[in-house]
């Protein structure tokens, strides 16, 4: 940190002069100057400074255009994206300059570029810096949108009033996944967690972990090759331990490396005759860390500190003018001598008129791209430590008819086949839904023991059948484990969802082979129905007699209708699978309404064309059915099990087939047909990304950079059995889709909790106080009814009820 004595001054050889007249008046006597001038410079140099001085004052508004622009609000708003010329330029004031040909610039902006300073800092008596803190951010916040500059506030709780119109500026709003409200810190914990957030963010910017550390020269290199939004943190009387006071001084000097520039505010006497500037400086440096660190400093002057003079605080400027410093250099007043800049200041009235006119604006969602979280979209949000699928199914009360309506909506909008939507869990940008017919056509889930396999499994079977109507969409269960006595039949619990036909245990070595030998013959059914065409191009073919393609025709029209127009001839008949005995249903609801009764021939063969759903298998500790343990009972016939699923990872896609299986040991499973062709990979971890961090908020938006994260390979290691900081978290994992190397976050939806008691949804008041608009949002606690419901049966009654009214049956059981 370069030293407070190691300062230059610029804007004035006398001090003791303060102007403090105002601009108008500050303007009548640079007109006289300029007349002067003209005398002997001749008119047209007078009206070249004009009209230069014109281009300047537009360039860089006043407060009154600032206004008017927020007001408006005007074509400027929000002009300076990233790259912009003068993007984080602000103008500090005014003072009469000299052009380049002699003409004189009369009230001419005088300004800072952050991103070439990196941090600036103010200082002199109270009121007077704080107007011109105002008018610096409101600047600010009216030339870069929120897509293009976040600013944060750090503060103590004696400025809370008057910071308090910043609440309106939506550039406090988080758009990082911070943990907050807005991007406030009025007290030591709120001010902590918002340095976390950046210096995390310098942890991961070009200088790595040992930025604090980093030469002025290398954090410079970083700034200059920041590409992407910027964040302003306005430092005004931190609150909180002396760490935190050394870290923003840290985040003062290298900061800009990851787009983060201080403006810090401090109080001292103005530079006069009784306080000369270096003395008014140095007590600006020892009153505040981060002023003493930051790059450049505005040091406000005169008797009524109406002036202002700039510091440079390594003195490199003193001869060469001050890197990222305009309009400063060369001032001259009418006796030669330098003068002082009049500073640029606004009222509290004013920056709360100015903030509220921009309350309500926002980017246009196309001028969102590459902002915060690189994409479109709303806003990254920290993934929550639990998750109710139903919520995230958006179904907190799942009713017949809300499902009703979901099928007859997919009817309208699926491609021709329907689809297999499955929302995994909350994400950083809300529900995380993957299309196995868009996005896989087969999915693996990888993860250690007890990381949520089975319940993840247990979700995804739930949100498929949410997604779609039975007739359209199968479900087939396997546990592969199968250790008999319900132990390993952890997805027996969703043979209450109507569109499972089947579920099998590796427990029985016939029923194994009976089932291997049904499943490849299913698979053959469909080719032979398919003929050449694939499942999709099936359903929307033009059909004989209907002259529609089945896929708009079921449904559609008829939510309640049987799939495929009655009376539509196919052009190749096959039959259809004949029932077969199912595992009893361990359900009483299963027994009430006797759904399974539709899975009789009968129900089948009164469809006028071959049943066709899409079918979806779905497949639990699948590295037991690879590698059976020895004395296993579905040891001899588990290999016809999984030659059949790996039929479906190779053919099942053109067939309308998916393969969704889970495994725990993938050293064993890794060469299967069945993981190379999954084009969808899940890895559940419930380890914290980086270790060092386990409390990140925001981890959202981290590149993936643990090993165990990557898409091919999961490590047992002890810590991902314990997260520090608390007990695991079961279900966080992230998804990979193809070309998506970094993944996507998420909490797995749980869907064998028992419902909650807030299930009815009643609405939460909070209370919001200013004061603690830093703190993390409230969230209602999840409390589940102790011995009710779950959740999974919660849903498969409804679907059961909403399939009875839709006539929608399942396909009958393979075997
Ligand atoms: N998304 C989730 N939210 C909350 N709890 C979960 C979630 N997923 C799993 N759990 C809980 O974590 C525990 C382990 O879950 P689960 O059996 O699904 O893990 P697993 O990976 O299949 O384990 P194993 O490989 O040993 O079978 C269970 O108690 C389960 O209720």
């Amino acid at each position: 940190m370069p030293g407070p004595t190691r300062w230059t001054r610029r804007g004035s050889g006398a001090a003791a002069r303060d102007r403090g007249l105002g601009a108008a008046v500050g303007r009548g006597k640079a007109a006289e100057r300029g007349g002067a001038r003209e005398d002997g410079g001749g008119q047209g140099a007078a009206e070249r400074a004009a009209a230069e001085a014109e281009v300047l004052q537009r360039r860089w508004p006043d407060p009154a255009t600032v206004l008017m622009t927020a007001l408006g609000p005007g074509s400027r708003l929000w002009e300076r994206t990233q790259g912009h010329p003068d993007a984080l330029t602000v103008r500090l004031g005014s003072a009469d300059q000299l052009a380049a040909d002699g003409g004189l610039l009369v009230a001419a902006p005088v300004t800072v570029d952050l991103r070439q300073c990196g941090s600036l800092g103010l200082a002199g008596p109270r009121a007077r810096v704080a107007g011109l803190a105002r008018s610096v951010v409101a600047q600010l916040a009216a030339l870069h949108s929120p897509a293009a500059l976040e600013i944060v506030l750090i503060s103590g709780e004696e400025r809370l009033t008057e910071w308090s119109w910043l609440g309106w500026l939506p550039q406090l709003q988080p758009m990082r996944g911070q943990d907050c409200r807005l991007l406030l810190a009025y007290d030591g914990e709120q001010a902590t967690a918002r340095t976390d957030e950046l210096t995390r963010r310098l942890e991961d910017g070009p200088l790595g972990p040992g930025w604090a550390s980093a030469s002025p020269a290398a954090a410079a290199a970083a700034a200059a090759r920041h590409v992407g939004p910027r964040t302003v943190v306005v430092v005004d009387g931190a609150p909180g331990p002396a760490a935190l006071h050394d870290t923003l001084a840290r985040l003062a000097a290298s900061g800009s490396a990851a787009g983060i520039h201080l403006l810090c505010l401090t109080e001292a006497p103005a530079a006069s005759p009784l306080s000369p500037l270096p003395m008014s400086y140095e007590a600006a440096c020892a009153a505040s860390a981060a002023f003493a660190a930051s790059g450049v400093a505005a040091v406000l002057s005169g008797d009524v500190a109406t002036g202002l003079q700039i510091v440079h605080a390594d003195g490199d400027g003193a001869t060469s003018g001050i890197a990222g410093v305009t309009g400063v250099s060369g001032i001259t007043g009418a006796t030669g001598a330098t003068t002082t800049v009049t500073v640029d200041a606004v009222s509290a009235a004013w920056a709360e008129r100015f903030a509220r006119a921009l309350a309500p604006l926002r980017p246009a969602a196309s001028a969102q791209g590459g902002a915060f979280g690189g994409s479109d979209g709303p806003p990254t949000v920290p993934l929550p430590d639990s998750a109710r699928l139903l919520d995230e199914l958006g179904l907190a009360r799942a009713t017949p008819a809300s499902l009703l309506a979901r099928w007859a909506a997919a009817a309208d909008e699926a491609p021709a086949g329907g689809r297999a939507l499955a929302v995994l869990g909350a994400g950083p940008r809300g529900a995380l839904a993957v299309d196995l017919a868009a996005d896989g056509p087969h999915a693996l889930i990888e993860g250690t023991a007890g990381t949520g396999k089975t319940e993840l499994l247990r979700s995804f079977a739930a949100s498929l059948a949410a997604a779609e109507r039975p007739d359209r969409l199968e479900l087939i269960l396997i546990d592969g484990a199968g250790a008999g006595a319900g132990a390993g039949e952890g997805l027996r619990v969703c043979t209450d969802l109507p569109h499972v036909s089947t579920h099998l245990a590796a427990t029985d070595p016939v029923r194994m082979r009976e089932f291997a030998q049904a499943l490849s013959s299913e698979l053959k059914r469909r080719a032979e129905l398919l003929d050449r065409l694939d499942f999709t191009a099936w359903h929307a073919r033009p059909h004989h007699g209907d002259g529609g393609g089945e896929g708009r025709s079921d449904g559609a029209a008829d939510p309640g209708g049987t799939p495929g127009a009655p009376g539509a001839g196919s052009a190749r008949v096959v039959a259809p699978r004949p029932p077969g005995d199912v595992d009893p249903p361990p359900s009483d609801t299963l027994h009430t309404l006797n759904l399974r009764t539709q899975r009789t021939a009968g129900a089948a063969t009164t469809r006028s064309r071959p049943f066709l759903p899409r079918l979806v298998v779905l497949v639990d500790d699948f590295d037991a059915l690879v590698a059976p343990a020895l004395g296993s009972p579905g040891r001899p016939a588990a290999g016809s099990v999984v030659r059949a699923l790996e039929a479906i990872a190779r053919d099942g896609a053109r067939l309308g087939v998916h393969l969704v299986v889970a495994s725990g040991r993938p050293d064993r499973t890794a060469d299967t047909v069945a993981v190379e062709r999954a084009g969808l990979r899940i890895v559940l971890d419930p380890r914290p990304l980086n270790p060092a961090h386990p409390a990140r908020h925001g981890e959202a938006e981290r590149p993936d950079t643990a090993p165990a994260a990557s898409p091919r390979s999961v490590t047992p290691t002890p810590a991902a059995a314990a997260a520090p900081g608390g007990d695991p978290a079961p279900g966080r994992g992230r998804l990979f889709r193809p070309q998506d190397a970094g993944g996507t976050p998420f909490q797995a939806g749980r869907v064998t909790g028992r419902i909650p008691r807030t299930a009815t949804q009643r609405p939460t008041v909070v209370p919001l106080e200013w004061r603690r608009m830093g703190d993390p949002p409230a969230r209602r606690p999840l409390r589940e009814l102790g011995n009710g419901p779950t959740d999974l049966a919660l849903l498969a009654s409804a679907l059961q009820r909403a399939a009875q009214s839709a006539d929608a049956p399942t396909a009958p059981a393979l075997i």
